[in-house]
């Protein structure tokens, strides 16, 4: 009940008056057959007992207009419907959007069962509230005829709506029996369904097309692609037959009723107990009411699937934020002290194992600190709570000394500019990809040119056809959204860049934030050539004066000078201090550091070397 009212109240919001024409026109398209039907009758009656000529013309028109009402009433009924679903699936799909953009941390996108929910409730782009109005005013409709047709029913018998109300019982049940089982199976077949979209997709997309080759799995995906599919075809089939026997049936026991009234009526009208025109309102309101109950049937089933779509929007629009926001935030000053981890223990879920185990660390203002470990040590994590995407399990975060739970996670935000490990590649244009790390400078060709310039980008984006403004995707063509491009036919394709290249744009989208207090570079140059990594790195070397960064990568050479390194080993501080110190303590730094400089060094003999780097790696 409470989608319904949802839906209605969405409905209204999006436009008062398509609700109203599209509800006044499901009212005038329901009574339209039952007024065709009395028009009809009263017509033949005024023929078959010679009532006057001007009478029978009047009906006769009347019934013209009718007529013409029921050509003409389903067509615009169908447009006010479609408007008013686009209308209130525009509004939906923003309300679904702004909410999600709402979610304070990560934790909301990291948890299976939301995310299916969301994905439920993306995937019908907001179309389901729409379809659930309409599905609601085609019911009241068919609600409306049928009764209509009853009481019309009435008029020529007194007994017959009983006889037709009791026929379309087993027809109703059966039809809600139906509806129950088809509901039943879309939500036990959803999983396998998206296991076969999760295929068909993973087949067709340009990133994973290099690997299927490589390695030869295509057949293979197709086939389990084909099994999912032939699992939901196997289970729609065995409902289709069960659906054919019990229609049949009772179309039969509906097909008998209307065919035993009809001839209850010829043999009335042949004995004079009932006119001719209560033979052709008994004839239509038999299959008035069985249509209209059909109808009916199939508007509640049809409602009941949207509803409970419907249901995943409205849980996903009412969760609240993931992380708690402070009521009042503290305003967020830029950087004075620095910020400090004090004793930081996170996992990712209540019964996880822990991630960061009782961290304990600064960042001082000013300075680089170089974070070090092992895959998996946590250092992405670390991160991730730096930028506030989810919360200490316990301990506690301070931004100079304020906990960064009491501020204002967007004001935290502004202050920070970040090159993720998993950076983004966007299909917008090199422009965009760049402005996109300070919105108020997407506009400011200068500081654009100035951020790539630093990020080592400048060269290859003014070397592309539209330089700034080429498009870099594989998917979309240059211009197409743009008015009246959008089938991008006889454009110009986007381009696509090599992996180093997105990586300096994801930089420059950091540099352009340059003036930011903090400055996170999660293996900011892993994806670069020597030279690239080596202009980078000075240029860092150079912004980073002043400014506090956080840098981490596994090219120790790259971290190195950072003012402080900090070493992280199963989510604890290992080890902390500069490069010469760590290297005299010979622990974890100065091991990988070892490692990675034997690594560049000439070997003496290559055949031993490349032994002792196997050993090592298989720890002997
Ligand atoms: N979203 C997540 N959900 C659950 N566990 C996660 C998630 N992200 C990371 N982990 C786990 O947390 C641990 C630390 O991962 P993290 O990415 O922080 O390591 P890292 O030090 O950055 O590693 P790398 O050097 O490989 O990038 C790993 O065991 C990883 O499996």
């Amino acid at each position: 009940m409470r989608g319904i009212i949802e839906a209605l109240r969405l409905s209204r919001e999006a436009s008062r008056l398509y609700t109203a024409v599209f509800a006044a026109l499901t009212l005038l398209t329901a009574l339209v057959p039952v007024v065709t039907a009395w028009l009809t009758k009263l017509l033949l009656d005024a023929i078959t007992t010679g009532a006057d000529s001007g009478r029978a013309l009047r009906l006769g028109v009347a019934l013209a207009v009718a007529g013409l009402l029921t050509g003409l009433v389903p067509h615009v009924t169908r447009f006010a419907s479609a408007e008013n679903e686009r209308r209130i699936g525009l509004l939906a799909q923003e309300r679904l959007f702004t909410v999600a953009e709402r979610f304070v941390g990560m934790a909301r996108f990291e948890d299976p069962v939301f995310l299916d929910r969301m994905r439920m409730a993306l995937q019908h782009g907001g179309a389901t509230p729409g379809v659930v109005v309409s599905g609601v005013l085609s019911v009241t409709g068919a609600v409306i005829t049928g009764l209509g047709f009853l009481g019309s029913l009435l008029v020529v018998s007194p007994w017959m709506p009983v006889l037709v109300l009791a026929s379309a019982v087993p027809v109703l049940s059966t039809e809600m029996w139906l509806a129950r089982r088809r509901a039943s199976l879309h939500w036990r077949l959803s999983p396998v369904e998206r296991r076969e979209m999760f295929y068909r997709n993973l087949l067709t997309d340009p990133q994973a097309a290099k690997e299927i080759r490589l390695f030869g799995v295509g057949a293979y995906l197709r086939g389990r692609m084909s099994a999912q599919r032939r699992r939901s075809d196997g289970e729609n089939r065995r409902m289709d037959l069960r659906q054919m026997r019990a229609q049949a049936l009772t179309g039969l026991l509906g097909a008998a009723v209307a065919g035993g009234a009809l001839v209850w009526a010829v043999l009335g009208a042949l004995a004079g107990r009932i006119t001719l025109g209560d033979v052709s309102l008994l004839v239509a309101a038999v299959a008035g009411v069985q249509a209209a109950g059909l109808a009916l049937v199939r508007g509640i089933a049809d409602s009941h699937r949207q509803l409970l779509l419907f249901g995943h929007y409205l849980q996903v629009t009412s969760a609240g934020s993931d992380l708690p926001v402070a009521a009042r935030p503290r305003p967020t000053a830029p950087l004075r002290r620095g910020i400090v981890f004090r004793d930081v223990w996170f996992r990712y879920t209540p019964d996880g194992p822990w991630v960061l185990r009782g961290v304990d660390l600064t960042i001082p203002h000013g300075r680089t600190v170089g974070l070090i470990g092992r895959n998996g040590a946590g250092k992405s994590t670390l991160i991730k709570l730096l930028c506030r995407m989810y919360d200490p399990e316990r301990g506690a975060i301070l931004w100079d000394g304020t906990d960064l739970r009491d501020l204002d996670p967007a004001e935290l935000r502004a202050r920070i500019g970040a090159v993720f490990q998993d950076y983004m590649e966007y299909d917008l244009t090199a422009a965009e990809n760049i402005g996109l790390g300070d919105l108020s400078r997407l506009r400011d060709p200068d500081r654009i040119t100035a951020a790539a310039r630093d990020a080592g980008a400048h060269g290859f984006v003014t070397a592309l056809p539209r330089s700034y403004d080429t498009l870099l995707s594989r998917i979309f063509f240059q211009g197409d959204e743009a008015e009246g491009a959008a089938d991008g036919t006889g454009e110009e394709a986007g381009v696509a860049l090599s992996g180093g290249q997105w990586q300096r744009l994801a930089l420059a989208r950091a540099h352009l934030r340059a003036e930011h207090d903090l400055m996170i570079l999660d293996e900011p140059s892993s994806g670069l050539d020597a030279e690239a990594e080596y202009r980078i790195h000075r240029t860092l070397r150079e912004r980073r004066a002043g400014r506090t960064n956080v840098l981490i990568s596994h090219r120790l050479n790259t971290v190195r000078e950072a003012d402080v390194l900090i070493v992280l080993e199963d989510g604890v501080v290992a080890e902390r201090g500069g490069h010469g110190e760590l290297m005299a303590l010979g622990g974890i730094y100065a091991d990988l550091f070892r490692m990675q400089a034997e690594g560049y060094a000439e070997p003496q003999d290559p055949a031993t070397d490349i032994l002792e780097l196997l050993r090592r790696k298989a720890g002997l």
